[in-house]
């Protein structure tokens, strides 16, 4: 599985050419409703956190980077949270707890999409993928313009439009089943939000949107979202963009549109490109926050054009993808190698998401050779110039 790859040249390719609140079974890991009838195996979240935690007191360590639960020592339902259960040992008073998310395994086996035009069925626009992505990591799907990176992290997200057909499994924890809703959040590459609002308020109401009525931690779950996102700062700036308004910068932008898929605590994230459009400071930010998150627990899943060197050091597994076909699946450095084994080392001043793009893609070849086309027609122009007037 750790390597799915190809060198064929004929794969190089060329950029020109929810459902409804589910109800919550109680003191159950399982957050599935059965559709009665139903036979399909329900997903079990392992270390599932419960909505019920009322008692627990949720509040941001000053200084602190990492999403916090604060408790005392009677707080049975964080103590089931921290350690499945058997019940925890009592804390130190004012002690935190990092909280965990649970994440989940997702698994995708032979995947191939395609997608109907106005008349027909498209060739495949993703040819039977094969990948993983693990909790508490960040797996990316990366690939030339058009090469089916939004169609693939779709087709795992089961968020494919009515227009295409997917064939091949995907696996949640091991259960060939949908995600359940709340479980999972997908932010789209371009959402709208509303500029009126301050980035608190805005997440507040989604909050109420989004959770269920039971639920009564939406204060914490915002703050929780505010903090994971790097978004302090902001929490009480008008998000703004609209009429004449001055919006907020296009990163922190992008990080309300993932603070609110976080309120609804989820197991896996897919994000469509997240560093599209921001700058390299902007990019990095975005992609340490999304670390961090990774490291409570949660499965990254996102799509991403190129990348600089210090954000693609930040990536766990990486999926190749050109036109469709998935070049290499596995760790970031075993691509490095894979490269290299194949004869194009990556060259130590470029960026590795760069080579790979350049290796894979025959545009750059194209360009290169007009590029030279061009130049010899300057010097013949040159030459003949100075000919023509000597
Ligand atoms: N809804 C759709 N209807 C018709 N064709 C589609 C649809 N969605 C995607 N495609 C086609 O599938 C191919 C892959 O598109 P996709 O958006 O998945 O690629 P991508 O790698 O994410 O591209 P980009 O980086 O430019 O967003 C493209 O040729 C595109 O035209």
């Amino acid at each position: 599985m750790e390597e799915i790859q190809s060198q064929s040249d004929n794969y190089r390719s060329s950029s020109s050419s929810a459902s409804s609140p589910a109800s919550r079974v109680p003191s159950s890991n399982f957050f599935y409703l059965r559709k009665p009838g139903s036979l399909r195996q329900p997903i079990s979240f392992e270390d599932s956190p419960e909505w019920e935690d009322t008692d627990v007191e949720v509040r941001v360590e000053e200084g602190g980077d990492s999403i916090n639960a604060a408790t005392t020592p009677a707080s049975p339902s964080l103590s089931k949270l921290n350690s499945g259960s058997l019940p925890s040992p009592p804390l130190p008073e004012g002690a935190a707890v990092a909280r965990k998310i649970a994440g989940a395994s997702v698994v995708w086996k032979d995947l191939t999409v395609t997608i109907k035009g106005k008349r027909r069925y498209s060739d495949k626009v993703v040819k039977s993928s094969n990948g993983y992505a693990l909790p508490g990591t960040m797996t990316v799907i990366m690939g030339p313009a058009k090469s089916g990176k939004s169609t693939l992290l779709r087709a795992i997200a089961g968020r494919l439009p009515h227009s295409a057909r997917m064939y091949g499994e995907v696996f949640v924890n091991g259960a060939k089943s949908e995600m359940p809703y709340g479980s999972y959040g997908f932010v789209e590459r371009e959402t709208t939000l509303i500029g009126s609002l301050t980035v608190r308020e805005y997440l507040y109401y989604s909050a109420l949107l989004q959770l269920p009525g039971f639920f009564c931690q939406r204060k914490n779950v915002v703050e929780d979202a505010i903090h994971a996102m790097s978004l302090s700062d902001y929490a009480n700036k008008l998000i703004g963009g609209h009429c004449y308004m001055k919006g907020l910068p296009c990163g922190e932008r992008r990080r309300v549109r993932i603070a609110r898929e976080l309120v609804m605590r989820p197991h896996v994230l897919f994000i469509d490109e997240p560093l599209y459009h921001l700058d390299s400071v902007s990019a990095l930010l975005m992609m340490v926050t999304l670390k961090k998150l990774a490291s409570t627990g949660c499965t990254l899943l996102f799509t991403i054009n190129q990348s600089s060197t210090e954000v693609f050091g930040l990536f766990d597994r990486i999926c190749l993808l050109s036109n469709g076909n998935t070049l290499f699946f596995g760790e970031t450095l075993a691509c490095l190698q894979h490269f290299s084994n194949a004869g194009f080392p990556c060259p130590i001043m470029q960026s590795p998401s760069d080579h790979f793009l350049r290796a894979i893609n025959t545009d750059f070849d194209r360009i290169i050779a007009m590029c030279k086309s061009w130049q010899v027609s300057q010097t013949k122009l040159q030459l003949y110039c100075s000919h023509g007037l000597n």
